[in-house]
């Protein structure tokens, strides 16, 4: 008799994987979270969401089955996880950012895309902006940010600024602008920029001023691998940007250097890329559809170790980014 040596259940797991991210999505897009926050009958959902009343009852028990929502006799309720992210009336909601997600990163059509190959115009202009809605994907983070994200950022800068606060900050391609309107909250007196593309400057021009802080930060928008973005700050974010600038890494480099005080920080958020480009898996996969349509534009990390040293950066703290993104690292550099 044959003697198998491998784990053959493991194709068939990653198959039920997929199908548990089929009902996530679906739940998600008929937003059953949201009505689920206290015990309901399937007949009282499927009358709130116009589903099909015995579709919809084998759909909840099978969210129960993999623990996403609770069952009493014949009523559902969500799990205080799913209360917490999955419910739309949530301040931390994570419905709409995980149906971008999925979107953004598919690979529904990966067949066609391994038979025509990538599109010429994205290969030969190489650009982030062209391919990914950055607009859509800053908006979607607002609430991804603050399940961790921001209070691990804050808590950091608070710790290195205890003496002596920042006067004039850059979130350079801040997308939301969420980190800088924190921390203009957690250091008042301070000045912000966010510097944004023209296709998203306008979410953080809104939100600053719903956030009501209008009168400590700037929104100037522009591309940052052709434009001045200022000079004379004491903290520069640029959280997940520079792969956005690898055609054009040396001229970043140079302006994030110039533009800072001397002994203002840079604080950076990269995607720790493998040199070899075979780890971490999860971002390897992620960027993996873009990369399909033609982009070129991952910088490993030591890419980034080897320019920041040359450019006269030294490593001063680093720390989880926290929340949603927790496997991401923060660094804080001096000059
Ligand atoms: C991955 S997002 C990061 C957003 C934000 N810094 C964060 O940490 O969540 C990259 C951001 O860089 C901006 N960006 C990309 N290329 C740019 C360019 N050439 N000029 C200005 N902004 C750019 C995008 O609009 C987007 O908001």
């Amino acid at each position: 008799m044959y003697c198998p040596k491998g784990n053959s259940s493991l194709y068939y797991n990653i198959l039920h994987q997929k199908r548990v991210a089929e009902i996530l999505l679906s739940a998600l897009r008929f937003d059953l979270f949201s009505y689920l926050e206290n015990w309901e009958t399937p007949e009282a959902v499927a009358e709130k969401s116009g589903l099909h009343t015995r579709s919809l009852a084998q759909v909840l028990n099978a969210l129960v089955s993999l623990g996403f929502i609770e069952k009493k006799q014949n009523t559902y309720r969500n799990t205080p996880q799913s209360n917490e992210f999955l419910n739309r009336n949530s301040f931390v909601y994570l419905g709409e950012s995980l149906i971008f997600r999925e979107k953004m990163m598919s690979l529904k059509d990966i067949d066609e895309r391994l038979q025509m190959g990538p599109i010429a115009e994205v290969i030969r202009n190489n650009s982030g902006v062209e391919v990914y809605d950055f607009y859509e994907a800053a908006r979607i983070s607002i609430p991804e940010m603050y399940t961790g994200r921001v209070q691990a950022f804050i808590a950091a800068a608070t710790s290195i600024y205890n003496d002596k606060p920042p006067k004039n900050i850059l979130d350079l391609g801040g997308g939301s602008g969420v980190l800088a309107i924190e921390l203009i909250r957690a250091f008042p007196g301070c000045q912000g920029t966010i510097f944004e593309h023209p296709s998203v400057a306008g979410l953080p021009r809104e939100l600053v001023i719903k956030e009501g802080v209008s009168e400590h930060i700037t929104v100037l928008e522009g591309d940052f691998n052709r434009d001045d973005f200022g000079d004379s700050y004491d903290l520069i974010i640029a959280a997940g940007i520079l792969d956005f600038a690898k055609d054009h890494f040396e001229y970043l480099m140079n302006k994030l250097y110039n533009a800072l005080n001397p002994d203002g920080l840079l604080y950076l958020v990269t995607h720790q890329i493998r040199e070899d480009y075979l780890s971490p898996p999860e971002r390897i996969l992620g960027w993996l559809s873009s990369h399909l349509d033609g982009l070129d534009l991952l910088l490993t990390e030591k890419n980034i170790s080897e320019a920041l040293r040359s450019h006269g950066f030294k490593k001063i703290q680093a720390g989880t980014v926290g929340g949603t993104f927790a496997s991401l690292r923060g660094m804080f550099f001096s000059k």
